[in-house]
């Protein structure tokens, strides 16, 4: 569970830039650690350099060096004096100002919190785009190869992150990637070294809940070999080979896939295509569009739904984005049992609000979303800009409430009977916004939006808006959304039937 102050690092692209910066400084930090380090080396190699050679002439005629009274009154003043000195130089900490400076930044640092919900993002993007773990180990992304790659570390880390989740099957792929990490030609620093027979006892440990009692068996005794005579692992090796001996018929278990899902197709762009033949400019819905016609496209006719392109220009977009950057939170969602807004894991991003009366461009916006809908935004929610991060998607949902338990706006100003996307970015991989149960999929096109219907001509919700946003794979997906009211559109969309009173 997140708890209200931590700050989900992972979540957004533009929150992660912090930590880069952070990371910048604490690199610079560990370089000025080694000049100090530097320092006295050079302090002290001076000093055994220089007195390497007086001892070295002194050694070629011991007697004749100490008959002369210079060297040997010379002797015995170093001798009394000088060793201490350099006892109390060796003892001097080095670098105390950059260890200070560092414990001082760990409680910037991501937290284990942060760690697992990147553990789970990595994850997801795994079984959404059904990317292998030695694809994504190498930067092999959907098919697109990338200059990054996971290190050991990287990879056990994860390894970790499915063991304690009790995902044995992914949590030994995992640390097997780490395992063949290691064996290749890369080093990890001395401080960071990985107890390698501790990597393979887990690998044995994720293997035996696997029921791969013979594969284990091998990791074990490969354990054992690199920590010799270690009565812990000697152990679980012979308790093993018991298991071998008394279930013989034990079966492994087989990593299972589940169905692909109607979402993760979708996701993946396995839709039929939209056809273009439904393009139009339209002039019609306000009066505004006459003068101005907007681009737009057909998406659905049942739930009604319509694409707008460049309906946002590229210097808006990034007023959008230099309002949001500083006020960007971790998006809740509305809990309709409790009657409260919770953050939730199937909705990773970060996320603003702009009032619609903030400066010139919301003004503009609002205005403009009337035009593309006939809405009036009177009564509506705020704009709502929206960073994703690591992984970052929204679950399957309704925008719409058509609950009992609705929150002060809605019982005021009725249910969201539109919604309107805008797209502020590109995304580079994944980030679709799907719809399964039509089977429609929109890949974010930076200026673009999308429009919709939420309510039903009843005023009920309709289930065939359910939708999602993907996983991003690559990318920093923004968009812009405004979750328009019912209950100002009375004269705009009439009800058809009046079985729901608001
Ligand atoms: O970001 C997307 O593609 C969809 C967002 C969404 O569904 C929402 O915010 O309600
Ligand atoms: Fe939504």
């Amino acid at each position: 569970q997140t708890v209200d102050n931590e700050q989900s690092h992972s979540t957004s692209v533009a929150g992660m830039v912090q930590l880069l910066e952070l990371e910048a400084k604490l690199i610079d930090n560990l370089n000025n650690y080694a000049d100090e380090l530097e320092l006295k080396l050079k302090v002290v190699r001076s000093f055994t350099k220089q007195m390497h050679k007086e001892s070295s002439k002194a050694m070629d005629d011991t007697v004749q060096y100490l008959s002369n009274p210079l060297n040997a009154f010379s002797l015995i003043r170093r001798m009394h004096q000088d060793w201490i000195h350099w006892q109390q130089y060796m003892e001097q900490p080095v670098g105390k100002q950059q260890v200070n400076y560092l414990q001082q930044m760990r409680e910037q640092l991501p937290t284990s919190t942060d760690l697992e919900e990147a553990g789970a993002a990595l994850h997801r993007i795994h079984i959404t785009y059904d990317i292998t773990i030695s694809d994504m180990t190498q930067g092999l992304l959907n098919g697109k190869k990338y200059n990054v790659s996971l290190n050991a570390l990287d990879s056990y880390a994860l390894g970790n992150y499915h063991y304690d989740q009790q995902n044995f099957g992914y949590a030994s792929q995992w640390i097997y990637q780490a395992i063949n990490w290691l064996k290749g030609p890369h080093k990890l620093p001395l401080p960071l070294e990985l107890d390698r027979a501790e990597v393979f006892h887990i690998y044995a440990e994720a293997l035996i809940k696997m029921n791969r009692y013979k594969d284990a068996v091998q990791v074990l005794h490969t354990a054992t070999t690199l920590k010799k005579d270690n009565l812990k692992l000697l152990l679980r090796k012979s308790e093993v080979e018991t298991l071998i001996r008394t279930e013989p018929n034990v079966v492994p278990k087989a990593l299972q896939k589940p169905p692909v899902l109607a979402y993760e197709r979708g996701c993946r762009g396995q839709f039929a295509q939209n056809s273009r033949l439904h393009c139009v400019y339209n002039s019609t819905t306000s009066p505004f569009l006459r003068l101005a016609p907007l681009k737009m496209e057909l998406i659905a006719l049942d739930p009604y739904m319509v694409i707008y392109h460049d309906v946002i220009s590229p210097s808006e977009i990034s007023e959008l984005q230099s309002l949001a950057v500083p006020s960007l939170k971790r998006a809740t969602v509305f809990n309709q049992k409790s009657g409260r807004n919770n953050v939730v894991k199937t909705r990773t991003s970060k996320v603003t609000w702009l009032l619609d009366t903030l400066n010139q461009l919301t003004v503009r916006l609002n205005k403009r979303i009337t035009d593309m809908t006939g809405f009036d935004m009177y009564g509506s929610e705020m704009l709502q800009v929206m960073n994703y991060g690591l992984g970052g998607h929204y679950d399957k949902h309704f925008d719409y409430f058509n609950s009992s338990i609705a929150s002060d706006l809605t019982r005021l100003n009725g249910d969201r009977i539109a919604t309107v996307l805008f797209y502020l970015t590109d995304v580079e991989q994944g980030g679709a916004t799907v719809f399964p149960t039509i089977e429609k999929a929109v890949f974010p096109q930076k200026g673009a939006a999308i429009v919709w219907y939420n309510l039903k001509h009843d005023g009920n919700g309709d289930t065939q808006t359910l939708h999602a946003a993907c996983p991003v794979i690559v990318g920093s997906k923004w968009v812009c959304n405004k979750w328009i009211r019912e209950r100002q559109q009375l004269f705009r969309r009439p009800c058809l039937s009046s079985n729901k009173s608001i």
